[in-house]
């Protein structure tokens, strides 16, 4: 490969010991890692150790650091520094890397003299180029007198040592709203790395913003692309290096951090260069929305399951041409319910139990789709088929289940037409009114969001909204919607510390994340719902509270209350008088269940100001069942 920057991490980014972190490092793709002290210290090898280690793994040290507390102090400590660099020295050529960071001294005795700062830092350059090392200075956004990469970087221009050069890190700088188009002036080669860091906005002490809460690059919600560009257009050529101080990664498992930070990297350098082909990636599909969701069935639950759907007013539509799957439908879903032995499908039924195994998209050329996808390390799946049936090309998402990607070619028959039986559609069955899928909400693992917003992010090009708080009766619910540029398809993520709140069941109860509610576009909600109701479908019921606030915040006539509230429908209201009227049923097998939506005036978000009234609804529910069995 040509011109590509080596791709590097620290070790402070992942769990485990040092030899679990340079073991994922490397498996995964990185060239090269940053090794912190603090790894080093509680290892119980010796650096020589480590220095074979990564040479085995094919892996450089890149960077040792960090050496704190350094430039501009006064005197005895400022010999003593000097003393204690040698000996960083020594540990650095046993690890047998060249570069050390120093960051910006935050000692109240430090002295604010640039000239002082720059005299000391060109001393320990002399000390260490006569190793053969250099030194990288970098400002730490908490600094006592040097926060900013300009004043770092007026430091080490004042120093003029070649074996002394400037280090910058996209959260220092972006966190103190810093400006470093700058950075794109300077001499490439006076750069000696470059750390890559995003977080969300959070109004907070930065020490401990930084601290507790940087993550991947397109995981928050810094401008970390044009950090990026500015340092690419400098002409520098090192390493990108990943450096994440995030206590969710500290517990996570180390391969899938290694994993999201790689994708990560590899995302962030496409967008920062578009120009540059050779970090190019296929572009971000051209999405059209959900063509069909799998679950993944046994032969007593297919029963059960098509019993349920049956309420909802779905009727079995065909049958697959060699396997036990059954396609339902009712609009434009389709719901296909997989029996099939030895399939993805078996075995995460035999993982999770009655759930969605599959989520298929609809693309316009699913070939790039997968490409992109795979160019940013998902894997793929080979799904095994009959006879002349069509490949999807399908990949994992983070838990395990499969996205495939379906392509609708111009009179080409469709996949249904290719793989099933259909039967023929009787004219009398008019279904309850479902349209097509309006969101599929999937409940996550604690920590876990991060992740899952960085896969949608990168190989589908959806974008997060910003995170909801959502009260259940049994603790706080998060709830991030990620969304399509043109919003055709939505997927909220939801996570949760609380064990008992809807979304903590979902995940104890599924052993693991997984598409917790799927919601259905409906014309009139009011007659979709009566529909169901006939058919015996299982609203979920409403307390008569509700309906008496729903009356004094929106002031809605008493005919049309009553029908909200003789078939279970919230409603709500936006700034700009769109309106959302939904309803949910209760679960299935207590697991997953289903919402039908309205939306009226282009209404655009998901009624979370009813979230806490359905859940309090669903926890009611729950203890009554749980008291039955
Ligand atoms: O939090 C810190 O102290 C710290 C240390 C080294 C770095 O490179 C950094 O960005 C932050
Ligand atoms: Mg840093």
């Amino acid at each position: 490969m040509t011109g590509r920057h080596p791709r590097s991490i620290a070790t402070v980014c992942l769990s485990g010991d040092l030899t679990d972190k340079l073991e994922a490092a490397a498996n995964i793709g990185f060239d090269g890692v940053e090794i912190f002290e603090n790894d080093l210290l509680t290892f119980a090898g010796s650096p020589a150790d480590v220095r074979k280690m990564a040479a085995d793994l094919g892996l450089a040290i890149a960077l040792f650091q960090p050496f704190r507390d350094f430039e501009a102090m006064p005197e005895p400590q400022r010999a003593r520094n000097m003393d204690r660099a040698e000996r960083k020295f020594d540990v650095m050529q046993a690890l047998g890397t060249d570069l050390v960071l120093v960051c910006s001294n935050v000692q109240p005795v430090c002295i604010d003299d640039p000239a002082r700062a720059a005299a000391d830092l060109h001393e320990m350059a002399e000390r260490a180029a006569k190793r053969g090392l250099r030194v990288g200075f970098e400002a730490l956004a908490w600094g006592r007198h040097t926060r900013r990469w300009r004043e770092a970087w007026n430091i080490v221009h004042r120093a003029d040592h070649p074996a002394l050069g400037l280090i910058v890190d996209s959260f220092h700088t972006l966190a103190l709203k810093d400006d470093p188009s700058g950075i794109a002036e300077l001499p490439g080669s006076k750069i000696f790395f470059v750390q890559l860091a995003d977080a969300p906005l959070y109004n907070m002490d930065v020490l401990q913003w930084s601290r507790h809460y940087r993550n991947f690059p397109g995981q928050g919600q810094l401008p970390v692309t044009g950090f990026l560009k500015a340092v690419l257009d400098s002409g520098y050529a090192g390493p990108l290096s990943l450096e994440i101080f995030n206590d969710e990664f500290r517990a996570a498992p180390v391969r899938q951090t290694a994993r999201d930070g790689l994708r990560s990297l590899i995302l962030a350098e496409a967008l920062a260069s578009s120009s540059v082909p050779a970090a190019a990636l296929p572009p971000v599909p051209d999405l059209s929305g959900i063509e069909f969701l799998e679950f993944a069935v046994n032969e007593p639950k297919r029963q059960e399951l098509a019993e349920f759907l049956g309420t909802l007013g779905f009727r079995l539509a065909g049958r697959h041409r060699s396997k036990a799957v059954e396609l339902y439908r009712q609009g434009a879903v389709n719901l296909v319910l997989n029996a099939e032995p030895d399939s993805a499908a078996a075995g995460h039924f035999e993982m999770h139990g009655t759930s969605v195994c599959a989520m298929g998209l609809s693309v316009s050329d699913s070939r790039a789709a997968s490409r992109r996808a795979e160019a940013l390390l998902c894997a793929g799946w080979n799904e095994k088929r009959g006879e002349g049936e069509r490949a999807l090309p399908a990949l994992r998402a983070p838990n395990g289940s499969l996205v495939l990607l379906v392509e609708k070619a111009g009179g080409r028959p469709s996949l249904w037409e290719e793989d099933f039986h259909l039967l023929p559609s009787p004219e009398a069955e008019a279904g309850a009114g479902m349209l097509g899928i309006d969101h599929v909400t999937q409940a996550l693992a604690p920590g876990q969001m991060d992740s899952f917003v960085l896969f949608y992010r990168a190989v589908f090009g959806l974008e997060p909204e910003a995170e909801v708080d959502l009260p259940d009766p049994q603790g706080l619910v998060h709830s991030r919607a990620m969304v399509s540029r043109d919003g055709r398809l939505r997927l909220p993520l939801n996570t949760s510390e609380a064990r008992e709140t809807a979304t903590g069941r979902f995940v104890s109860a599924a052993a693991g994340a997984g598409v917790h509610h799927i919601a259905f576009l409906v014309e009139d909600a009011a007659s979709t719902a009566a529909a169901m109701v006939g058919r015996g479908a299982p609203l979920l019921a409403i307390p008569e509270n509700y309906y008496d606030d729903l009356e004094a915040r929106f002031g809605l006539d008493a005919a049309r209350l009553e029908t909200l509230r003789s078939v279970h429908l919230l409603h709500d209201q936006d700034a700009e008088e769109g309106c959302f009227t939904h309803a949910y049923t209760t679960s299935f097998s207590d697991r997953f269940f289903f919402e039908i939506v309205e939306r009226r005036g282009g209404y655009r978000q998901f009624g979370a100001a009813n979230a806490a009234v359905r859940m309090a609804a669903q926890a009611r529910y729950h203890a009554r069942m749980r008291l039955r069995s």
